[in-house]
């Protein structure tokens, strides 16, 4: 038996040494007469595999002295989900609470299950946007990968989700689907008709007469005719507002319908299958929120969650901005209509959103789907700031120089002027840069520029120095997530 796991069973891994960096004993996994554990190397994580079996068979590796030594491979992660089901994503339903917690990086997942272990809420690991992989230049299948070797590492066994976020096109939905992802986001925002907001009653009534008269007096009939009873729900109708959101969200329902009957109830798996109507100019009054989701109840349409767009400002990786007391009034509604609807409501950039969480919490009743996933990024970006202030000056730079184009993949609202100059800033004073909300949003929507930001030999600017950083890191990153999460989630109630 391999002389490290019969130390790690003994409880004395810190007495071995070897070419090993680090033992991750919570990754101490027996399937049968094989046993796994995970190490770092200085050629980066592997998998030690002892014994005999079909795993010990199966699994990609060298053999030294009748012990194997595996990378972490998409290869070996596929086999490693059939002998560990744990390891594998899983739907969840509408009865648990459920957090997305995106990894554009590939290391977070770790600190992420360390922090959410033992709570009543689950992790969905393996989620990633389309617009995030074109920035970060991986894969579905390296998302996947990731998650499901640091359940391996963390031995973690409660499951864990994998969210195919903000999908708008088919083969999109179709890839996320062919390699096993439990949880769709729909992204309707293009379907959703954003020019009617600018629009005058009168061009309002004049566009709204176009439809067929057959749906314009279902609507009125389902909406004008029929007062909704939603218990906690404030909804006031008028014909005015119901032909505006015929207007904004008809053809966007219709979208919705068409993926649930093409894609899910097809499927013979379980998916949790979320709406997001949240990234439009439009904001969705409780009474569009209540018009999309009994159109679909109506249509047959079973979600797991649905994500508004709230009044105010959702903007990456700061709190909330806009009036907290309209927030209250309208999120009661919002959550009072899910629960009508039998879905949970999701908060999407769910982020750092500090003084609305204790609403969310109370108003759901601890029943949301929150999704966060630039706040793990900035995590890692105050770890180089505090340990090589060096990188963290160019990467900062970089940022300034390419702010402007990143804002073409998100909205926010942040004054660069407002930024101390990095001349004005000493090397320990950088962190505190995470602490300021122009220079979060500057380092937060810059992530995909940095990442894959390229020197004229082809070599990576920073991201190779940025990865070694946080791999000799890897602890006080860990410790930086479980704290920051850990706030997101106590204020949560979590
Ligand atoms: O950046 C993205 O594309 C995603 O993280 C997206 O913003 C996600 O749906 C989210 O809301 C994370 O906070």
């Amino acid at each position: 038996m391999n002389a490290l796991i019969e130390a790690v069973r003994a409880g004395k891994v810190n007495e071995f040494s070897s070419e090993v960096i680090k033992v991750y004993a919570s990754s101490l996994t027996q399937v049968g007469d094989t046993t796994l554990l995970m190490v770092r190397t200085t050629e980066g994580k592997k998998l030690i595999v002892v014994g005999s079996g079909e795993l010990f068979d199966q699994l990609q590796g060298e053999v030294v002295d009748g012990e194997k030594v595996a990378p972490l491979t998409h290869e070996n992660r596929l086999i490693i989900n059939q002998f560990l089901p744990h390891t594998a994503p899983q739907a969840f339903g509408t009865q648990v609470a459920t957090m997305g917690l995106g990894d554009r990086l590939g290391i977070a997942s770790p600190g992420h299950i360390q922090t959410i272990r033992g709570k009543d809420i689950r992790p969905v690991l393996a989620q990633q946007s389309i617009r995030e992989l074109a920035l970060t230049g991986r894969t579905y299948e390296d998302v996947l990968d990731a998650a499901a070797y640091a359940v391996l590492q963390e031995g973690y066994t409660d499951g864990y989700g994998a969210d195919g976020d903000h999908l708008k096109k088919e083969e999109d939905i179709e890839y996320a689907l062919r390699l096993g992802f439990t949880m769709l986001t729909l992204d309707c925002s293009e379907n959703i008709d954003n020019t009617i907001e600018s629009m005058s009653e009168a061009e309002i009534a004049a566009k709204y007469e176009q439809l067929p008269a057959s749906l314009r007096s279902r609507y009125e009939e389902r909406y004008l005719q029929t007062a909704p009873n939603v218990p906690g729900a404030t909804l006031a109708y008028t014909a005015e507002a119901l032909k505006k959101d015929v207007l904004i969200y008809d053809a966007a329902i219709n979208f919705m319908e068409a993926i649930y009957r093409k894609y899910i109830v097809t499927l013979d798996r379980a998916v949790d299958f979320e709406i997001s109507i949240d990234e439009t100019a439009t904001p969705t009054s409780p009474e569009a929120h209540y018009l999309v989701a009994n159109e679909l109840r109506d249509r047959g349409v079973v979600i797991f969650s649905m994500a508004p767009r709230f009044c105010g400002e959702f903007q990456k990786g700061i709190d909330y901005i806009g009036d907290i007391a309209q927030f209250e009034r309208e999120l009661a509604s919002h959550a009072a209509i899910a629960v009508h609807f039998e879905y949970k409501l999701s908060i999407h950039s769910g982020s750092d959103k500090f003084s609305v969480f204790p609403l969310i919490g109370q108003y759901t009743n601890g029943l949301f789907h929150i999704k966060t996933a630039g706040t793990n990024w900035l995590e890692a970006v105050r770890v180089v700031a505090k340990v090589n202030p060096t990188l963290y000056r160019r990467m900062h730079q970089y940022a300034l120089d390419h702010f402007v184009e990143a804002t073409a993949y998100y909205h926010v609202t942040t004054d660069i002027s407002a930024i101390a100059p990095l001349s004005n800033v000493t090397d320990a004073q950088l962190p505190d840069y995470m602490e300021e909300n122009n220079a979060r949003q500057l380092l937060h929507i810059t992530y995909g520029l940095l990442l894959q930001a390229k020197n004229e030999d082809g070599s990576r600017t920073f991201a190779d120095e940025f990865f070694q950083t946080l791999a000799d890191q890897e602890d006080t990153f860990a410790e930086g997530l479980r704290h920051h999460i850990g706030r997101h989630l106590e204020l949560l109630g979590k």
